[in-house]
């Protein structure tokens, strides 16, 4: 993809941008869904660029930390999507894809089109669009990228990502709306207080049917080296507190290569 960055998709504020019918794109593959419910499914991926948060941990560092992108317009990503015949699953994720107006009108030409949409998305924005799955990852304390962690070592970030990166009406509005699933990046035991609040408060606040099968546990890890050193723990936090585990089946089969 062509580069340049936006500092408006930097820091993940495109409110005044005029997108004018395109997308910033990171990237468009075609590759098995590695995550969730709908793992080992033959899918499209479509990644925006731009995010909101910064995870110090996060695998897709040129979409938030320093993006690159190039501007597409929705006739051209279709038509992209449609080059991978095989498929009929498309996965819009990122970055953050819902900060960005476009993202609701390709989701509607996608699901005219006859595919099966699942949004990639960290819950911190609703959006009123085509999604048959909302795929959920709220943010926990652990992935604030604290200067300790951060990868520009200047802790910048820390405040603005803490205090963003749980919103209750927003997830509400995604877990009523849409097929779902919770999907938690787990680092170690101490994430299972904060998942258990979170799913609390949650269930708390919306009339929707969070079952426990819906919360997905999936080990921290961008290589096979770290996702190795953390799924075991991750299956058995899982199995302790009846949650699904989720493996990370690119990452087993491709380690951290760009576009799988
Ligand atoms: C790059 S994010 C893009 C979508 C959205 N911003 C989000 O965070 O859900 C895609 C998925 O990768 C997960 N992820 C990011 N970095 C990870 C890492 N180092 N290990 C495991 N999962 C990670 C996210 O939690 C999310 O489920
Ligand atoms: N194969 C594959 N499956 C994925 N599921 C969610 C992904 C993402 O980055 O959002 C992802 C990804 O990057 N690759
Ligand atoms: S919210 Fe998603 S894209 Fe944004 S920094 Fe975290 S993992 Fe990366
Ligand atoms: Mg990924």
């Amino acid at each position: 993809m062509p580069v340049n960055a936006d500092t408006d998709v930097v820091d993940g504020d495109v409110d005044n941008v005029e997108t004018d019918g395109s997308l910033p794109i990171n990237e468009l593959f075609y590759s098995l869904q590695g995550e969730g419910k709908l793992a080992g499914v033959p899918s499209v991926f479509i990644r925006t660029s731009g995010c909101n948060l910064r995870c110090w941990f996060c695998d897709s560092y040129h979409t938030s930390w320093e993006p690159t992108h190039a501007w597409l317009d929705l006739d051209t990503i279709v038509d992209e999507v449609k080059d991978h015949d095989e498929a009929d699953h498309v996965v819009v994720t990122g970055g953050e894809p819902l900060i960005h107006d476009e993202t609701v009108r390709l989701l509607d030409r996608l699901s005219t089109a006859g595919y099966h949409t699942t949004v990639e998305t960290n819950g911190t924005i609703y959006r009123d669009a085509s999604i048959d799955l909302a795929s959920i990852s709220p943010k926990l304390a652990s992935s604030t990228p604290l200067p300790e962690k951060d990868p520009k070592e200047d802790g910048q970030w820390a405040d603005r990502h803490e205090n963003q990166r749980i919103d209750i009406d927003a997830l509400s509005h995604l877990v009523e709306d849409y097929g779902f699933q919770l999907k938690f990046v787990t680092m170690d035991q101490d994430d299972v207080s904060d998942i258990n609040q979170l799913v609390d408060r949650l269930r708390a606040s919306t009339d929707a049917v969070i079952r426990d099968s819906d919360v997905l546990l999936m080990p921290e890890g961008a290589t096979r080296e770290r996702l190795n050193e953390r799924r075991e723990l991750t299956a058995e936090m899982a199995l302790k507190h009846g949650y699904q585990y989720t493996p990370r089946l690119h990452v087993d089969l491709w380690n951290d290569a760009p576009e799988t």
